[in-house]
């Protein structure tokens, strides 16, 4: 095993959840599924919503800044000529979203719908939250230990709190601390995670984030967090260079706080 050593300084841990806390497979093959085939049917029910509503408005404000970019579908504006013009509406955010899906984009307006669409699929029993299985244990050893954990992940902080509130495990969302989303900032960009700290009320120093995804990783070290990158099965591979940076776990029991070590 492969032991990291987490600096003495260290009184926070983040974590990613896609390929970080969670299999990508489960994102992959259950949760966006049950997005791609279940959207159109959504809009319909829930058109006359004012969270519905909200939505389509952040979607199509969305599709306006990726106004650029190939492919993009864009989201008119309903004038309340019917039910025909409804419908094209509707189609037209299928698309968008059909669209940003196959990017795997991470834009705050498509994972907010995502979040609110998980709601009755979570709810109904229908899916539940997956981790790998060194996840909860190890989150408890720590926060034993007197550890604050903290989630940042690209999904909106409301489909976090589904995935851990029902989970394979139960509700688990005693064991955070708190939750944070592409609203404080994305993950490629330093300056989220000077937001999160301050959020928090630490010095960026005193934590440590682990994530899957290299650009994140190098994002949160330029902020000055500790980071290490975790590799899971069925995560992308990294270069030569980049597993010989970073600093590697491919489980959380890989970490060894300073009272343990
Ligand atoms: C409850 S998170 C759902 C997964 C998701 O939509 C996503 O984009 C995960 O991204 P992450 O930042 O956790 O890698
Ligand atoms: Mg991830």
């Amino acid at each position: 095993m492969v032991a990291f050593a987490v600096p003495a300084e260290v009184a926070v841990i983040l974590l990613d959840i896609e390929g970080t806390t969670t299999p990508i497979t489960y994102v992959k093959d259950t949760l966006f599924p049950y997005i791609r085939d279940n959207v159109k049917e959504y809009l319909r029910m829930h058109w006359e919503e004012e969270e519905c509503q909200q939505d389509i408005s952040l979607l199509r404000k969305q599709a306006e800044e990726d106004s650029n970019v190939d492919g993009v579908v864009p989201i008119p504006l309903e004038t309340g000529s019917g039910e025909d013009e409804v419908e094209q509406v509707i189609q037209a955010v299928v698309d968008n979203v059909h669209w940003q899906m196959s990017l795997d984009r991470k834009t705050t307006a498509l994972k907010q719908l995502q979040g609110h669409m998980w709601r009755a699929a979570y709810a109904t029993g229908h899916m539940k939250g997956e981790f790998f299985q060194d996840v909860v244990p190890a989150i408890r050893k720590w926060r034993e230990a007197g550890m604050k954990v903290y989630i940042y992940s690209s999904g909106s902080v409301e489909a976090q709190k589904l995935l851990f509130g029902y989970s394979t495990e139960g509700d688990i969302l005693e064991l955070f601390d708190g939750h944070f989303d592409t609203k404080i900032g994305h993950k490629v960009e330093s300056e989220s995670y000077r937001r999160i700290a301050s959020s928090i009320g630490c010095s960026t120093n005193n934590v440590l984030f682990l994530t899957d995804v290299t650009r994140e990783a190098n994002a949160a070290e330029e902020a000055d967090m500790h980071v290490a990158v975790v590799l899971r099965p069925g995560n992308a591979g990294l270069t030569d260079d980049e597993k010989s940076y970073y600093s590697l776990i491919t489980s959380f029991n890989e970490l060894f706080l300073p009272s343990s070590t």
